[in-house]
């Protein structure tokens, strides 16, 4: 079974998108499965430096440790093959109704989803002011913050949602209603 729609969310580091979609994901139980472009990224870098995959994958100090060379290098891969690491992510994917993609960062990674998932795919993009991100933990990095993986989406503008999880944005069940309304027509 492929899934009936799959949502790409994308927004600046710190900006709540492994929150929003964990969230969503405990409304949504086993009809959706979560799918990280950054998971086979790190699956591979963590083999080949012998490093610790779990705490790659989890929101901790050791993933800032590594993100400025995972990024290097993952960039490597993609100037041969942007769809790389999307195609792995949903090889691994469990058969749901619901894809939930936590981590678009580039146009061609939208681009590689439009083309391969055609009219399921709906566009989230989350904001957030950089003083509540300061506050969740941002700190600007130079080769991070200023390089394509974090600035690639900046003038990318057709998205089918914007979500406000700063200052002044929507309590969280009024973002997740947001979300459900795009799925309305495809599930
Ligand atoms: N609306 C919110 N209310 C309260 N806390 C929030 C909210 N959104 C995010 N946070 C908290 O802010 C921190 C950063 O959020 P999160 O990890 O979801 O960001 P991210 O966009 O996934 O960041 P990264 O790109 O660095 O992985 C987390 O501790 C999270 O719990």
């Amino acid at each position: 079974m492929s899934p009936r729609v799959v949502l790409l969310f994308s927004g600046k580091r710190k900006s709540g998108k492994d929150y929003l979609t964990d969230h969503l994901q405990q409304l949504l139980k086993d009809k959706c499965e979560i799918i990280k472009i950054s998971a086979p990224i790190k699956h591979y870098w963590a083999k080949q430096n012998n490093l610790n995959f779990n705490e790659l994958l989890s929101n901790s100090d050791y993933k800032e440790l590594h993100r400025l060379e995972m990024i290097r290098w993952s960039d490597s891969i993609r100037e041969k093959d942007y769809g790389y690491f999307c195609r792995q992510a949903c090889k691994d994917a469990k058969e749901k109704p619901i894809w939930i993609v936590s981590d678009i960062r580039r146009k061609t990674d939208i681009r590689w989803f439009k083309d391969t998932y055609k009219d399921l795919v709906r566009t989230i993009h989350i904001e957030a002011d950089e003083e509540t991100r300061k506050s969740r933990g941002f700190h600007y990095k130079d080769g991070v913050d200023n390089v394509a993986s974090e600035c690639d989406l900046d003038d990318f503008h057709d998205w089918d949602l914007v979500i406000n999880n700063g200052e002044g944005g929507l309590k969280l069940q009024d973002q997740m209603d947001s979300i459900l309304a795009l799925c309305k027509n495809l599930l």
